[in-house]
């Protein structure tokens, strides 16, 4: 029997963002024992078992199979996963933990704006001083990737950055043009103080990825009868209270042809009658998306609805959550 390995962040920025998002589907976590014991259980789902690890070795874990089911950052996972496609499938984006992978130069590059322009600098430094741009990162797949992709799409003949070396930095990139040890850097940032701070600019078409943290689920990991069960309970719960959090509940009371209204109210402004049309006497309920709530009351108005209250809801539990499907389809 194999239990669900659910990797969280120990430590670090996205650590607390985790542990609320979990809270808020009902998933609360419990140490075994102390704080220095780095596994961990969900209270009241059976079959898991929580591994803390850092952010890092979470898109490690998912890729390896180590673990089933993680939160981690995006960047993480495409720098750490080259064949993500075919290793894990990124299942929901969370809300938190934005930030950009950039390529950022010294400010004083005052001509130096786009990556065709930082083409014409590693051109010049092969030609002139026979050495290529040293670029300092950890994102050294990503940045790679981004390089050679820039060259093939640019539309130039000479396109790209092909003169480059990448020096690898684990901590501290931004410092690394001020000591000298490289001339540009690739690293993320989220308000931009620590590349500022350290002198540099991001290019205008830098932006190598937009990531935030990401639920993800392993493909090559041994989904046992009881990880697939505990992946069904933890999943159906997250979509509740993520599909809660998209939708408010509208009830009105209305005397009319509530049939054709639901019809009508569907199809203009995607409200759900869950519970159907009501008793008589009793009031329709309506769920609706949150950006028609309002536009919709007004309709239930023009309709001739009397009073008309609008609620926020917990959770709300649908017979099979996409979330849940699409998880199992690529499983097989
Ligand atoms: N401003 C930010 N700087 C760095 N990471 C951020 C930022 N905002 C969000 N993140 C996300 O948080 C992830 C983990 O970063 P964090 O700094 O919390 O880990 P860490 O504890 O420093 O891990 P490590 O010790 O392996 O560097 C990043 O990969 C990224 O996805
Ligand atoms: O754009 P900003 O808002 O200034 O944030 C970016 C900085 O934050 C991160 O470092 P972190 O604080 O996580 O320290 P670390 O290098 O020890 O991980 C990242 O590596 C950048 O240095
Ligand atoms: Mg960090």
């Amino acid at each position: 029997m194999s239990k669900l390995i659910l990797a969280v962040p120990s430590k670090g920025r996205l650590q607390e963002n985790v542990q609320a998002f979990f809270g808020r589907a009902g998933l609360n976590f419990v140490q075994s024992g102390g704080a220095r014991d780095y596994r961990g259980a969900i209270a009241d789902v059976p079959d898991v078992e929580v591994a803390y690890l850092s952010a890092s070795d979470i898109a490690g874990q998912i890729a390896s199979g180590a673990a089933h089911l993680g939160v981690t950052g995006e960047d993480l996972i495409r720098e750490t996963i080259p064949d993500a496609e075919a290793r894990v499938k990124l299942l929901l984006p969370l809300g938190f933990g934005y930030a950009n992978v950039v390529v950022a130069v010294p400010k004083a590059w005052i001509d130096v704006s786009s990556m065709a322009d930082l083409d014409d600098v590693a051109e010049d430094m092969r030609r002139r001083h026979g050495r290529r741009l040293r670029v300092a990162t950890k994102y050294v797949n990503l940045t790679r990737g981004f390089f050679a992709w820039k060259k093939a799409s640019d539309t130039r003949a000479a396109g790209g950055v092909s003169n480059y070396r990448i020096v690898e930095s684990v901590g501290a990139t931004e410092g690394a043009p001020a000591a000298g040890s490289a001339d540009i850097i690739v690293d993320i940032t989220t308000t931009g103080a620590t590349l500022s701070a350290n002198g540099l600019k991001v290019l205008d078409d830098g932006i190598m990825l937009k990531s935030q943290a990401q639920l993800v689920a392993s493909l090559g990991a041994d989904w046992s009868e009881e990880a697939r069960n505990a992946v069904r309970t933890i999943l159906t719960r997250i979509a509740a209270e993520a599909r809660a959090r998209g939708v408010r509940e509208v009830r009105a009371l209305i005397d009319t042809r509530v049939e054709r209204l639901i019809v009508e109210l569907g199809a203009r402004f995607d409200a759900r009658a869950p519970f159907g049309p009501p008793q008589p006497g009793q009031p329709l309920t309506l769920h609706a998306p949150k950006r028609a709530v309002f536009d919709l009351v007004g309709a239930l108005s023009a309709a001739g609805a009397g009073s008309i209250t609008v609620s926020t809801l917990e959770d709300v539990f649908e017979p099979s959550p996409p979330l849940v499907e699409e998880l199992f389809r690529s499983l097989v």
